[in-house]
């Protein structure tokens, strides 16, 4: 995937059954991955007319170990932040979005199904839920002013959106407050007009003016300067409806029923002491998940209201697990996955690819693998097609095991005027944006 934010879905290939259980690793030299790499490296050379007058670590500098790391510029007095909105093209005009209100809510939720990020092939596009927006968009200390919309000023109609949330996130020692930017979309007939500069000049202004001056943000597109570029890996819970929409293919001497039988879960997860979190484990939670982040280079700095927001399950939004020691109810281990399906472009059986994704997971006593093997079990159970999980932190350690298969989406990872001097490991990584 080289064009957008992250895979609503990327083929994978499945299998066969010489390669023992594991999906075969994706061939690194195959077409569409030199393909990727000719274009990231088009990238690289690519002027980046916008990007260039931004304070984000830029191509020139990498591996200049003279820069600081840190703040790329100090802030400006408060006075001098612009009190008034970028300019727009004049058959537009800005619009706050109430997150609140079900009409918005609505706009901003078609807007993205019919516009946001789609996979390289154009078969799948993101779908988030409205409750999905709302929890993503409203946590402890949200801004409204920082859900910003475009509308067309003679229909009034919704045409692009941006948005950033409030979250402390550690760099090392340092916990800096930022702004975690997301959901940047233009309508597709308003593409390539440069309005998405504009758009996240704005929500700069925005941030500013709440005396913020860092933020972080992913995108499948390669900018200046990733800090990580992960990937993300699949674990199919439903083969057949993978392979009959086409995000996965039957592996090379495999038959739909050895594949299915290949990705077969048990029905129970097999912990003692696995159950749902509930609002009374916040605070053993908080602490588990604290420490546990600790051991990253970047990772959110989570207190017990954000851990209440984030991480208590809400219905098809999030979905969180923890382990209760049965003798001593010490809580030990946790895990968690968002829910994001995407609609299936153009297929006649089916219309929702139901994706759950890998939020946080924290292992002290029962091992990482048979964690997330539950994790899988109590997916599959709520009827999940598939399960998605980058590289960060310690995910490499159970990917191939469980049975996993590489996509072909990359995901890089951005702070904005936050200098890193060198990229960081995945597994350095700790944080995961929605
Ligand atoms: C202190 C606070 C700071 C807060 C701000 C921190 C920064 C936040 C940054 C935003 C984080 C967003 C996180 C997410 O939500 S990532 C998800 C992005 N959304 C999609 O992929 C949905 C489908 N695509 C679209 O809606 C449009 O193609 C978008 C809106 C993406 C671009 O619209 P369009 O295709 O019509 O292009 P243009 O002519 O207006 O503008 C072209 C310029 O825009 C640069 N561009 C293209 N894609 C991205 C991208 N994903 N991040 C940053 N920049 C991007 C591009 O390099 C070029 O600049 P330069 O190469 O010439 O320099």
């Amino acid at each position: 995937m080289t064009d957008n934010n992250s895979p609503p879905g990327s083929p994978q290939v499945n299998p066969d059954h010489t390669s023992e259980a594991n999906p075969l690793p994706k061939d690194d030299s195959s077409l569409e991955n030199i393909v990727r790499r000719f274009q990231d490296s088009m990238s690289l050379a690519k002027k980046h007319k916008f990007w260039e007058t931004q304070p984000v670590g830029q191509f020139k500098d990498v591996g200049d170990t003279s820069l600081p790391e840190g703040p790329i510029e100090p802030p400006t007095p408060l006075s001098e932040v612009k009190q008034e909105p970028y300019n727009l093209p004049s058959p537009y005009e800005w619009t706050t979005c109430d997150m609140d209100s079900e009409e918005t809510c609505n706009e901003v939720y078609n807007l993205l199904k019919n516009n946001y990020v789609e996979d390289d092939e154009n078969m799948f596009r993101f779908n988030y839920s409205k409750e999905f927006l709302r929890w993503a968009l409203r946590p402890p200390g949200y801004y409204k002013s920082w859900h910003i919309g475009v509308r067309a000023k003679t229909s009034k109609k919704l045409v692009a959106f941006i948005t950033g949330v409030p979250a402390r996130i550690r760099v090392r020692d340092e916990v800096v407050k930022m702004a975690e930017i997301n959901f940047l979309c233009v309508h597709k007939k308003l593409r390539s007009k440069r309005l998405a500069p504009v758009m996240i000049k704005e929500v700069t202004r925005r941030v500013h003016l709440e005396n913020i001056w860092q933020a972080a943000y992913t995108a499948g597109v390669v900018l200046p300067t990733p800090i990580t570029t992960c990937q993300y890996w699949h674990r199919s819970l439903n083969p057949k409806k993978l392979i009959d929409v086409g995000f996965s293919r039957l592996g090379p001497r495999m038959t739909m029923s050895r594949t299915i039988k290949l990705y077969k879960l048990p029905d129970q997860p097999a912990t003692p002491g696995f159950r749902k979190m509930e609002l009374r484990d916040v605070p053993a939670v908080t602490r588990l998940l604290r420490n546990y982040l600790s051991q990253f280079v970047v990772s959110p700095d989570f207190d017990e209201n954000d851990v209440e927001h984030w991480l208590l399950p809400t219905e098809d939004v999030i979905d969180s697990y923890l382990v209760e020691s049965p003798k001593t109810h010490d809580i030990t281990d946790f895990c968690s996955f968002y829910t994001l399906p995407s609609s299936i472009l153009g297929n006649q059986n089916y219309s929702i690819l139901k994706a759950a994704y890998s939020y946080y997971n924290v292992s002290t006593k029962t091992p990482l693998l048979q964690l997330m093997n539950d994790a899988l079990i109590v997916a599959k159970k709520k009827d999940f097609d598939v399960f998605n999980a980058l590289d960060v932190m310690h995910n490499e350690s159970f990917l191939k095991e469980l049975k996993f298969g590489p996509g072909d989406g990359q995901l890089h990872y951005y702070l904005y005027n936050y200098r890193i001097q060198n990229a960081l490991r995945t597994s350095e990584l700790g944080l995961v944006l929605l």
